[in-house]
């Protein structure tokens, strides 16, 4: 894999006449994890989209830069918020579906390992219409791990999981991208105090970040400066926007 870039965003974006966010910045180191929280409908996968070069229906103003000068298309991976999952393949078949498409041969020893590793293995020959959400999640996970991308975007990743399979899921992400950029949205102040090596809040005015503590991601959930990043991380959410 090629050497993980940076990614800074800088602008602003709308719907013709109507503001979706006013100019911002985001400034995302390479091969760390950044987290982007903030409320429904402010724009934060509009802005994983952007990144990812897919279509979002916003006028843009601004530039989206890789920190070694490089195109970011065909460098990221995105996993949506929706799972996206083929109705007619089963588990394995969805997970190595991003290699057939491109016409390479799946590597399905490498999917049948990630499959095992998010405790998918007894329903690796199961289609999506047999599986619970969060068990779709985790396919769609393992199927976004399978990329292999330096750049990793993820849209609420964890979000139908139960709390142990999300603590869990997190510690695999952490260990499976280490060395990638990712970008995680998510509503979730205890995962982003956990995961976000920085964090990033915006609402409908614009962009902030919060400095996480000093101890290096990823922390523990019930440490005491992890808990108190989460509670700042709350409070500043439930602001209300100026
Ligand atoms: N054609 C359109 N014209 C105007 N506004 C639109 C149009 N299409 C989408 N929107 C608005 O754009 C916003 C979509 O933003 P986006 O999906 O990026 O938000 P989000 O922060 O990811 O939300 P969530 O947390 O709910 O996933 C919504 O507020 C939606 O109402």
């Amino acid at each position: 894999m090629t050497p993980a870039p940076g990614i800074t965003l800088i602008g602003a974006a709308r719907f013709g006449e109507s503001p979706l966010f006013p100019p911002v910045r985001l400034e995302i180191d390479p091969g760390s994890w950044s987290c982007l929280l903030g409320p429904s409908g402010c724009g934060k996968t509009t802005i994983l989209r952007l990144i990812a070069g897919l279509d979002t229906g916003v006028d843009f103003d601004g530039h989206i830069r890789a920190s070694d000068g490089k195109p970011l298309p065909g460098r990221v991976a995105y996993m949506a918020q929706t799972d996206l999952l083929m109705p007619w393949l089963d588990v394995l078949g969805n997970v190595t579906l991003g290699a057939r498409l491109r016409g390479e041969t799946p590597d399905v020893e490498a999917a049948e390992t990630l499959v095992e590793r998010l405790g998918l293995s007894e329903h690796a020959h199961k289609r999506p219409t047999k599986l619970s959400g969060g068990q779709r999640q985790r396919v769609a996970l393992a199927r976004t791990l399978m990329e292999d991308r330096p750049v990793v975007l993820l849209d609420e990743p964890f979000s139908a999981l139960d709390a142990r399979t999300r603590a869990e899921m997190q510690d695999l992400a952490a260990e499976t991208l280490e060395g990638r950029t990712v970008l995680l949205v998510t509503h979730d102040p205890g995962e982003a105090a956990r995961l976000g090596d920085r964090v990033f809040l915006m609402d409908r005015t614009g962009m902030v970040e919060a400095v996480p503590p000093a101890t290096p991601a990823i922390r523990p959930a019930a440490d005491s400066e992890t808990l108190a990043f989460q509670g700042r991380l709350l409070d500043a959410l439930r602001e209300p926007a100026a």
